[in-house]
């Protein structure tokens, strides 16, 4: 397989479940091995628009179709899609590219609800107006034909994932997305892959500092390195039936609660929080085919210093984060969102039975020509 498809120049746009922002990566791909990095950059939510989705994850609770957009849903999204719009225009500019220069864009929206149990992963994000502000192709609801055929809709990045594993000097090895949920894609020889959520990222951790210091995270692992993780709350945590179930498998943003943690202390909470998200990292080694030879973190988590080190606590071999091996660990899935909208154009696979647990491997993604 050395023969070169021909590259394309794609930008993607991630919103992650942490509902931090939106960012940005251009990536230079053939949708296949050939991967050139551009310059990436993150933009944060305004107070607003994060306010205005935190009542949108809420209502999104009652929907029954991924289209349905009732209440404040369909206002939510259009001011979601013309910030999008708009950060795409600053990214440009701040980087000397006008739009004739991006062939694509693979845009993830904001994921309000996610219930695989019901074939359903809701994002907020409307393509067509995207491609009408921007003047780009968009390909969008990368998830939906996935859940649609009875897969997961989640995780997207491992095909991703497989792609940088060319640069691991040993396979197999694990690449952790801590991000507000965690997910893990195991690489084996030949590509072989397994990948699902693990169970808790940073977001109960994230709640938990912003009910308790109004802080929006731990920064660093600061508050959690003071603190002593409550042994008998995380074996509270820990029997959340999750864990044990056999793959294929993802998660909503609130599947977990914090509150067997409710009686501590600021730190020791955010320490028995961090524990319980290192501890679901261990458990995700019940279902890999052999042990990682590395553990290639990336997501916001890895900047939390008392996190890393409970995750190296719960795993065999080596823990580092993504910069060790050259990538940038804070834009990997925004990278990713570009690989997949060239694939997706291609008609090639971005989810596999061992991904989503999709019958078969599958391309996807709804297309949005510039009108
Ligand atoms: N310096 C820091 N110290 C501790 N935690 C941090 C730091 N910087 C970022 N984070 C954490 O990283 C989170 C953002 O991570 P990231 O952008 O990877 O998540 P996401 O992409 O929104 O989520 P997902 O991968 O679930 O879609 C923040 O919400 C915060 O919890
Ligand atoms: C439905 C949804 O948005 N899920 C996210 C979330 O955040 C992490 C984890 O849960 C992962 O499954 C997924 O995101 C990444 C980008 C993915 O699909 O690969």
């Amino acid at each position: 397989m050395d023969s070169m498809g021909k590259v394309r120049c794609a930008l993607g746009l991630m919103s992650g479940t942490s509902m931090d922002g939106i960012d940005v990566a251009l990536l230079w791909t053939d949708g296949d091995r050939e991967l050139r990095h551009g310059p990436a950059a993150g933009y944060p939510y305004p107070d607003k628009i994060r306010a205005q989705l935190r009542a949108a994850i809420v209502e999104a609770r009652g929907l029954t179709d991924r289209a349905q957009r009732p209440g404040t849903l369909a206002e939510v999204e259009t001011a979601l899609t013309e910030l999008n719009a708009a950060v795409v225009a600053q990214f440009l500019a701040q980087n000397g590219l006008e739009s004739g220069h991006i062939d694509v864009i693979g845009y993830h929206g904001q994921t309000v609800l996610h219930d695989p149990a019901r074939a359903l992963s809701v994002q907020l994000g409307d393509g067509g107006l995207l491609a009408e502000r921007t003047g780009i192709s968009v390909v969008y609801d990368l998830r939906a034909a996935d859940i649609a055929a009875g897969g997961q809709g989640a995780p997207l990045v491992p095909v991703y994932h497989r792609a940088l594993a060319a640069k691991v000097p040993e396979l197999p090895a694990a690449f952790l997305n801590v991000g507000g949920v965690a997910n893990v894609t195991w690489v084996g020889r030949g590509g072989r892959l397994l990948a699902f959520d693990t169970g808790p990222g940073n977001a109960l951790i994230d709640d938990w500092m912003l009910q308790h210091t109004g802080e929006a995270h731990d920064t660093d692992g600061g508050w959690s390195a003071q603190g002593a993780c409550d042994e008998d709350v995380l074996r509270d945590l820990l029997t959340h039936n999750y864990f044990g179930a056999p793959p294929p498998k993802s998660l909503d943003r609130n599947a977990f609660s914090a509150d067997p943690a409710s009686r501590l202390s600021v730190a020791d909470g955010a320490a028995t929080l961090a524990a319980f998200t290192a501890a679901a990292v261990g458990r995700a080694r019940e279902h890999m085919p052999e042990e990682p030879t590395i553990w290639v973190v990336c997501g916001g988590g890895r900047k939390n210093r008392t996190l890393m080190s409970l995750i190296a606590g719960n795993v065999e071999n080596a823990v580092v984060p993504a910069e060790a091996l050259g990538f940038n660990g804070d834009f990997i899935e925004a990278e990713a969102w570009a690989y997949l909208a060239v694939r997706a154009e291609l008609g090639l696979p971005i989810t596999y039975p061992e991904t989503t647990g999709v019958a078969r491997p599958m391309s996807g993604g709804v297309f949005r020509n510039v009108p």
